[in-house]
């Protein structure tokens, strides 16, 4: 089976598939780090070279386009369900899940990490939470058409494995 995790940037997507895929047994493939391999530069490079509509096109390809193995747990970047018919196709070919958090925890952990997201372009403190709180009411109604919803507040990879049923 394929399992999509979605949500906002800095919900744990990444960490959080990396941590199932090891319990489980199955694969990890994160669509982020997959496409600045494909590319050979970051994603913030990629971003201020190309543009963000160039960038969306890109991972929608590429998430259509990779081959996947039969069991994985693929991590999304924060916005791919938010473009063309990306959810859709994730809900077709796939199981998704959302990882559900609130804008301010969102933000007092995109304060602290080191990822440089280029949607964010640097912001802090309050004008971050602003930000956030805006950017999530845009794109919630994307991941909620997930299958499984799970709160992102104390995590466990028991209960993600809850939440999808294994
Ligand atoms: N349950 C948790 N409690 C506290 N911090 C966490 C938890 N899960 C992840 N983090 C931290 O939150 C930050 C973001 O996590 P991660 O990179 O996995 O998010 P992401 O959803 O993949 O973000 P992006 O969409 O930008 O790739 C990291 O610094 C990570 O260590
Ligand atoms: O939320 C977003 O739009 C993004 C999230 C990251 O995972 C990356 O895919 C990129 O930085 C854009
Ligand atoms: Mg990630």
């Amino acid at each position: 089976m394929k399992y999509f995790l979605v949500g906002f940037m800095g919900c744990g997507k990444t960490t959080w598939s990396r941590k199932l895929a090891a319990k489980l047994g199955y694969e990890f493939i994160d669509l982020d780090h997959a496409l600045e391999a494909q590319v050979g530069m970051s994603i913030a490079e990629y971003f201020s070279s190309f543009g963000e509509d160039a960038f969306r096109q890109m991972e929608s390809d590429l998430l259509k386009n990779t081959a996947y193995p039969e069991n994985v747990i693929v991590s999304t970047g924060g916005g791919l369900p938010c473009f063309f018919d990306n959810m859709d196709w994730m809900n077709a070919n796939g199981q998704t899940l959302y990882i559900q958090l609130s804008p301010k925890t969102l933000a007092d952990r995109l304060e602290h990490s080191k990822t440089v997201r280029p949607v964010l372009q640097g912001k802090k403190g309050d004008e971050l939470v602003e930000f956030i709180t805006g950017k999530l009411a845009e794109r919630e109604g994307f991941y909620l058409q997930s299958q499984h919803i799970v709160d992102g507040i104390s995590m466990s990879v028991e209960k993600l494995e809850e939440a999808i049923g294994v």
